[in-house]
């Protein structure tokens, strides 16, 4: 099979361009840029230091046949770029939010961005792969879920779902690596600054807190108002989402991991710990896991659950190519069985 990717100079890009190298299904890679166009890949690159494959131009793309096309672009990229493909019938996946929405005053209010074309958005199915395989299947176009999204609904959807907590308590606190923040330099990301320090940003204004209530309504069936927060930490790659619910009636921890193992016990890159385990992103690192733990207390009838997710592997590029199994009918965890790099 031959794969394209475009954006693969950036952080996504680049953990695409490293899943698809491996995947024994992927013959070929093309690598496309809208600056670099004619350059090696390799020349900034440096890690992949004797890859000799020259960054094709975007022009390039409109006659390269592709069996499926990777965009790794900057959100609102992909509403000007990715529809000739997807109506060429092209197998699509976007790693940006552009699709992800399926309401454009949505789109507009929390991207701040002209909202793409709607019959495309409701051609996107929705890539959270372990919660929407059997429409993923039938899919051409995947929007893949955000990181924070990921790590989020994968630990909340099942108790939701069975009604375990109260949908309109959840609290989010979610910490992420720097590399969620792509490979431009930003003020934020300045060294100084992000060293040795831990900042809070987006408060209570996220992007990511439309999808996860929009995936809660469509998957569990229930309304929510959650309160989302993101920090940003002194590491590389990881996301940590620490969430808080009440409990809905009388819990006990044995419903709570019931329905956890019930809900994922067959599914590879789910990993459900025992109660209060002390998780930690660096168990995940480079993998395509979903870690999971949680603690009830007793005292105040609320539970406390953990995800932990690599940010560049589930949080995007892993599960772009998990999705890319499942579309074209490969073993779900073709090219992604890896283990966490570690330590
Ligand atoms: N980093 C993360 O953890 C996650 C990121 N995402 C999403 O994935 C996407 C990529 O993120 P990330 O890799 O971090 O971002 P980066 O900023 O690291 O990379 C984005 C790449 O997009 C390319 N690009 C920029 N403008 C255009 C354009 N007009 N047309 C085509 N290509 C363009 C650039 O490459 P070039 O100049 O060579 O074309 C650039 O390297 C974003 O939408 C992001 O929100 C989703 C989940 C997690
Ligand atoms: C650390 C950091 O800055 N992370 C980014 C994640 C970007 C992302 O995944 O954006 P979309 O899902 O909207 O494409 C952020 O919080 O905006």
């Amino acid at each position: 099979m031959r794969a394209g990717i475009i954006g693969v100079t950036g952080y996504g890009g680049l953990e695409l361009f490293r899943l698809l190298s491996g995947h024994p299904e992927i013959k070929q890679v093309f690598l496309y840029s809208s600056s670099k166009e004619g350059t090696l890949l390799s020349e900034d690159a440096q890690h992949i230091y004797g890859y000799t494959d020259q960054l094709r131009s975007l022009e390039q793309l409109e006659s390269d046949k592709l069996d499926i096309l990777f965009s790794s672009a900057p959100s609102g990229v992909s509403t000007k770029l990715l529809p000739p493909y997807i109506e060429r019938k092209m197998k699509v996946i976007d790693l940006a939010g552009d699709y992800r929405l399926k309401n454009a005053d949505a789109y507009q209010k929390w991207y701040g961005k002209e909202a793409p074309n709607s019959l495309l958005v409701n051609e996107a199915v929705y890539g959270l792969t372990e919660w929407n395989k059997h429409e993923i299947q039938q899919a051409g176009f995947i929007a893949n879920p955000g990181c924070y999204p990921t790590a989020t609904l994968l630990a909340v959807l099942p108790l939701l779902k069975e009604g375990l907590i109260h949908a309109d308590s959840l609290i989010i606190d979610a910490k992420s690596g720097m590399s969620g923040a792509g490979a431009t330099p930003q003020k934020a990301s300045h060294f100084a600054k992000a060293n040795d320090s831990m900042s809070i940003y987006k408060m209570n204004k996220h992007q990511h807190i439309p999808e996860i209530e929009q995936t809660i309504q469509t998957l569990a069936n229930v309304e929510t108002n959650i309160t989302f927060n993101t920090h940003l930490i002194p590491m590389t790659r990881g996301i940590m989402a620490t969430i808080y619910a009440d409990l809905s009636k009388d819990i006990q921890s044995s419903d709570v991991s019931e329905v956890l193992h019930e809900c994922y016990g067959n599914k590879p890159f789910i990993r459900i710990f025992k109660e209060k385990a002390d998780l930690f992103t660096k168990q995940v690192y480079g993998s395509n896991y979903c870690d999971l733990t949680f603690g009830i207390d007793e005292r105040t009838k609320r539970i406390t659950v953990v995800s932990v997710i690599d940010n560049l592997v589930k949080g995007a590029a892993g599960q772009a190519v998990q999705n890319m199994n499942v579309i074209f009918d490969f073993d779900e965890t073709e090219g992604l069985s890896q283990s966490p790099l570690f330590p």
